[in-house]
């Protein structure tokens, strides 16, 4: 199925992707590559906007498990995704792409802070904004984030690049003969608990409407074949429009 219908698109990029065959912290070989996607993906017309994870670098229920207050962990988490979110930019403007960095965590000497309609402006301009720091609350995680950006930039879908290929009935990482979903719908998502993406998030897209679609960025050209329907990915979406897409 081509998702060339969805023009404005956020993605979800992994923190842990960016890593790429290390075990931590960036690697700008794998960064070039993912900002190369991007930049191919805005050619062909679409307009995007990122919210980067940081799991590469920080993950707050990692820290609370050893030992440091849960929100302290969280805000080292949001921290985390600010790095990444400049080696991001840094890729990108390196192949022309312009960018803008926005913080929910307001950081005045290294990024703007989050500004819903200054971010819309900088993407009617063409700009690729890229969104730091989660939702700057703690307790959350970057996927919520995206979820709720993609709702507020209007977004028509919500890619999430990560490293899976699609959401499975069962954490394909641990369960060898996991089955992969072609389509799903948010309630199935919901209701069998399926954790490839935080409730939270699901159920914001659910309520806003925005189709979630699940690929995997590692995978060399991923985004390019996923929204012209070749490639691997699960889409999730309410019944009805599942429906009128055709499936
Ligand atoms: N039913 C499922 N289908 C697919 N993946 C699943 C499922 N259940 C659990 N997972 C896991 O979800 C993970 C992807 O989500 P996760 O939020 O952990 O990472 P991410 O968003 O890619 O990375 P980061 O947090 O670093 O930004 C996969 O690596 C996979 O192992
Ligand atoms: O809104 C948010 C987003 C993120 N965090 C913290 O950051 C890390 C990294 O984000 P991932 O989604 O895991 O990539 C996350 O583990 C949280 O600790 C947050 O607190 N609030």
């Amino acid at each position: 199925m081509s998702h060339r219908r969805f023009k404005r698109i956020l993605l979800k990029l992994s923190g842990e992707v960016l890593m790429g065959p290390g075990q931590f912290g960036i690697d700008p070989a794998t960064v070039d590559r993912v900002a190369g996607e991007i930049a191919e993906a805005k050619q062909a017309g679409h307009e995007l906007c990122v919210v980067v994870g940081g799991g590469n670098i920080f993950r707050g229920l990692a820290g609370a498990a050893k030992g440091f207050d849960r929100a302290s962990a969280d805000y080292m988490g949001m921290l985390a995704t600010v790095m990444n979110a400049l080696a991001v930019q840094n890729a990108l403007e390196k192949i022309g792409v312009d960018t803008r960095v926005q913080s929910a965590i307001p950081m005045a000497s290294v990024c703007e802070p989050y500004i819903r309609r200054r971010a819309e402006r900088h993407m009617e301009k063409g700009r690729v904004v890229i969104f730091a720091a989660g939702t700057g609350n703690p307790f959350f995680t970057t996927d919520t984030a995206a979820a709720l950006r993609a709702a507020e930039m209007n977004c028509d879908a919500l890619f999430k690049g990560t490293s899976v290929d699609g959401v499975y009935d069962a954490d394909p990482k641990k369960v060898a003969n996991a089955k992969r979903y072609e389509t799903l719908t948010f309630g199935r998502v919901l209701a069998d608990e399926l954790q490839v993406m935080d409730a939270a998030a699901v159920a914001l897209c659910r309520e806003n409407r925005i189709p979630i679609v699940v690929f995997n960025i590692r995978d060399h050209g991923a985004l390019a074949s996923v929204l012209s329907g070749g490639g691997t990915s699960t889409i999730i979406q309410n019944q009805q429009e599942l429906a009128d897409a055709g499936v």
